[in-house]
Formats: structure tokens, C-alpha cells, sequence
């Protein structure tokens, strides 16, 4: 196999959620499915055109076979580890009501967080042209955060781009202890993305403005405010380019940030410039708004075309 743009790692979980409004306690339609951050990622960017690479830990289960089958046919070249000592973590979304969603993670102690330096191959990382890792999989375990920070060295010292989503999770850990470790992973990294009140918990005193001119003194080239609807902001040297959102009728904002972190790399890789890039983020973004699952809205190069040109006549073949 030709070696991988892209390659990423981290948990990816199975993923249950009601199919009905209302609270889980009185829920009777599941629908099983997977998600994790840097698989939505991954897939996101296999959509469109990217030659990619995921590595996990699974638990050696039927669940962990439904995680690597699921992403593996999206196009992603897999590397799972089977862990015979834990079990594949398990994330159950329901929607409390038309407006709301709440998401319950069950995967502390899981094969996903179990994962460790030895488990990154030699030469993945170094070649590929760029690493993309998520505030999420430091926070899982102390062999987790010494990956990541692995990871990252190994792609700095090969001149591999290393891309940071923040993806700061409440229930992995306090804003306080969370910040210090997602700061100096931020400051390694070559662009990081995350929203205004991600950079807060890495510079607590500091807009996010403030936040992109300290990350830039750190060595950190790029970084992109990711705004909702409102759109996103990339702060590049003393360059900060705007970017309206996409007016749309949002179902589940989840996977949102994930989709519009594949419509950037998948743009940077190309060498299309700021505004271009940012216009297919925002519209990964989006389109990834338009359906429940966390991934599975995420645009193919052709749906991305389409959307762009506002064509919303139903498809005839
Ligand atoms: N309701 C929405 N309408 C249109 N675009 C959206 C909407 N929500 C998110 N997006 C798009 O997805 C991107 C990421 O969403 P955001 O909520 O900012 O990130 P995250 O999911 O990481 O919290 C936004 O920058 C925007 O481009
Ligand atoms: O792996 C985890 O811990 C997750 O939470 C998986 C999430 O479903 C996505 O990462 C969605 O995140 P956004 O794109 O920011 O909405």
C-alpha cells in the first residue's frame, strides 16, 4: 500500500442513539452505528479523495469488528490493535428534545484509551505529510497522552505538518487540568483548530485573537477559530481571514467540527488558498449538520460540488 497522506489515531467508539425525541430513560428505538473524532475526521477526509490512515485500539469483541469494518469501508486504510483486556467503548447520543442533544460516554477503562507509543508503527507517521491528532485521546490515559506527545515528536523531527483539533471533552477532565496539557501539544503543532471557548482553556485570559498571537509566538503557523454557524476565522501570520457559515436547517450539530476539520485538510492538501479552503470547510461543516449521524453527512467531492452551487433539485439518473 502506497504510504497514507494522512494519518491519525485514537478511540473510536460504538455509537448507540435513540431514533425518537425525548429522554433516554422512556427511549425504545436505538440505532448502532460508531464515532470517534479523528475517525469522523479520517472518513471525512477519505470522501474526499485523501488517501488516509486510522489506528485504534479495539476491544476484541463484535463491536470493535463493527468499528473497523464500518470505517474500513469507507475507504480508511485500519490498523487496529486488538486489546484482549478491555473492552470497545461505547458513546450513547439521545436528543432530550427537537433542540437539544446529550451525548454519555462509557469509556473509561477501554481498549481505546489502553492505547500506547508501541502501537504507532515505524515509519507511519514519518511517511505521511501530515498528523492529525485530537485534544481528546491525552486526556483518556497516561499511555494515550504519551502517544499523542510521541506522535508529535516523531512528526516534527520527519517535517511532517502536524494538525491539532482542540476537542476539549468535560467529561475526560477539568478545564484546569485539561488546559496545560492541550497548550503544549497546541504549541507543537503546525495548525490547530478549536473554538472560542477551547482556546479560553488553553489561555484562560486571553481572547481568541490573543490565543492565535500566542500560538503563533510559539511556533505555531495557523490557527482557525471555528464559530458555528457564524462560520470560522483562520489567523495565519499577521493575516486573519474570515469566513461566513452556510445558512441551513441544522438536525444534529454533532460532527460538525470533525467535517469541517476534513474540508481544511483535505483543501490545505491541495494547495487551494485561505478563502477557498475555509468556504469548503464551512460547507463540510454544514453539510455534516444536515443529518444525526456524526459522520456519515460528511460530503463526497461530488455532494461537496453540488452544495456549493446551491443546487437543492433532486437528483435524477
Ligand atoms: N448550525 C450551523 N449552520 C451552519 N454551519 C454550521 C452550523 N454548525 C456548525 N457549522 C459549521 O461547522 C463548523 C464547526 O462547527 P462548530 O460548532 O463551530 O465546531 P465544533 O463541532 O467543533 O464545536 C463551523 O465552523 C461551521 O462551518
Ligand atoms: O471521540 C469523542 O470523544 C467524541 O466526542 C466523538 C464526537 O462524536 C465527535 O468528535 C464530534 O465532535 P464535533 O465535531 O466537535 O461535534
Amino acid at each position: 500500500m502506497t504510504a497514507a497522506s494522512v494519518v491519525t489515531f485514537g478511540e473510536t467508539m460504538a455509537l448507540v442513539r435513540t431514533t425518537e425525541i425525548g429522554s433516554l430513560r422512556h427511549a425504545h428505538g436505538m440505532a448502532l452505528g460508531i464515532g470517534g473524532a479523528e475517525t469522523n475526521v479520517a472518513i471525512g477526509l477519505a470522501r474526499l479523495g485523501v488517501a488516509v490512515s486510522w489506528l485504534g485500539r479495539v476491544g476484541d469483541d463484535s463491536l470493535g469488528e463493527r468499528v473497523a469494518r464500518e470505517i474500513r469501508a469507507e475507504g480508511v486504510d485500519v490498523r487496529t490493535v486488538v486489546d484482549t483486556d478491555a473492552p470497545t467503548g461505547l458513546m450513547v447520543k439521545e436528543r432530550p428534545s427537537a433542540a437539544s442533544t446529550a451525548v454519555h460516554y462509557y469509556r473509561a477503562g477501554s481498549a481505546g484509551s489502553r492505547i500506547a507509543d508501541a502501537d504507532l508503527p515505524d515509519g507511519w507517521i514519518e511517511d505521511a505529510s501530515l498528523l492529525h491528532v485530537t485534544g481528546i485521546t491525552p486526556l483518556l490515559s497516561s499511555t494515550a497522552r504519551s502517544a499523542v506527545l510521541a506522535a508529535v515528536a516523531r512528526a516534527r523531527s520527519a517535517g511532517v505538518r502536524v494538525s491539532f483539533d482542540i476537542n476539549y471533552r468535560s467529561a475526560l477532565a477539568a478545564a484546569t487540568v485539561a488546559g496545560p496539557v492541550l497548550r503544549e501539544i497546541a504549541e507543537l503543532a503546525d495548525i490547530v483548530f478549536g473554538g472560542a471557548d477551547e482556546f479560553g482553556i488553553l489561555y484562560p485570559e486571553a481572547s481568541s485573537a490573543e490565543a492565535a498571537a500566542l500560538l503563533r509566538d510559539a511556533g505555531c503557523a495557523t490557527t482557525v477559530l471555528k464559530q458555528g454557524p457564524a462560520g470560522a476565522t483562520v489567523f495565519a501570520g499577521d493575516a486573519v481571514v474570515e469566513s461566513s457559515g452556510f445558512v441551513i436547517d441544522a438536525i444534529d450539530t454533532v460532527g460538525a467540527g470533525d467535517a469541517f476539520v476534513a474540508g481544511y485538510l483535505s483543501a490545505l492538501l491541495e494547495g487551494l488558498d485561505v478563502d477557498t479552503t475555509l468556504r469548503r470547510a464551512n460547507a463540510c461543516g454544514a453539510m455534516a449538520c444536515l443529518t444525526p449521524g456524526d459522520w456519515e453527512a460528511a460530503p463526497t467531492l461530488r455532494d461537496l460540488a453540488r452544495f456549493l452551487d446551491g443546487d437543492s433539485d433532486p437528483v435524477r439518473r
